[in-house]
């Protein structure tokens, strides 16, 4: 004979235990009540550098407008330490203290790709990878003009990125997409 159902109860977090703790990222132990009234343990990664009220970082997806050109998809190729390799990325970064995600957005664009871009759709915060970590993004859509005389010959600030443009074949269908470093 099997056991009756357990009442339905609304799950919540009991207690939050810092296991380990750096600069960037602390490790928790998370005691929490499951959707079935069972007390449990979770291991959860934070970043320490969340700021209250906002996302912990943005990602850019910045489209290159050109005259007589396709339009590009801007990307970031950089070493990625946990990866021990390099990754082509969205380019993005984390939110400053009193920042907007749109400011951010600007601001890391501009810092890893040299482009200046203007803002033009933002979602909102969205979680990254919820079995591991808390931490949250927000993606900011943005428009560069590439025939504005800033943006012909961009310059990044941080030096440490390489800048790569995907072409749009079909923007509106699909991304078919040719790579120029
Ligand atoms: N998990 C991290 N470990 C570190 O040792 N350093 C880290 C971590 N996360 C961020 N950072 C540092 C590296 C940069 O100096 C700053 C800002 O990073 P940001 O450029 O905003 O974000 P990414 O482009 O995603 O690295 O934080």
């Amino acid at each position: 004979m099997s056991s009756p159902p357990k009442p339905t109860t609304i799950p919540h977090i009991v207690k939050e235990e810092v296991i380990a703790s750096g600069k960037w990222l602390k490790l928790e132990k998370t005691t929490y009540v499951d959707p079935v009234g069972n007390t449990r343990t979770w291991e959860t990664t934070k970043r320490t550098t969340r700021q209250a009220n906002a996302a912990d970082g943005v990602g850019i997806i910045a489209l290159l407008k050109r005259t007589l050109h396709k339009d590009c998809v801007v990307m970031v190729k950089q070493f990625r330490p946990p990866m021990g390799c390099y990754t082509l990325e969205f380019p993005a970064g984390l939110i400053d203290e009193n920042e907007s995600a749109e400011i951010a957005a600007l601001r890391e664009l501009k810092e890893e790709t040299g482009y200046k871009g203007e803002v033009v759709g933002v979602t909102p915060v969205t979680c990254l990878d919820p079995g591991l970590s808390n931490c949250t993004t927000q993606i900011v859509m943005v428009n560069i003009n590439g025939d504005d005389l800033e943006n012909t010959n961009p310059t990044q600030q941080l030096g440490k990125f390489g800048v790569t443009l995907l072409e749009c074949y079909e923007s509106r269908t699909c991304f078919y997409c040719t790579c120029f470093s």
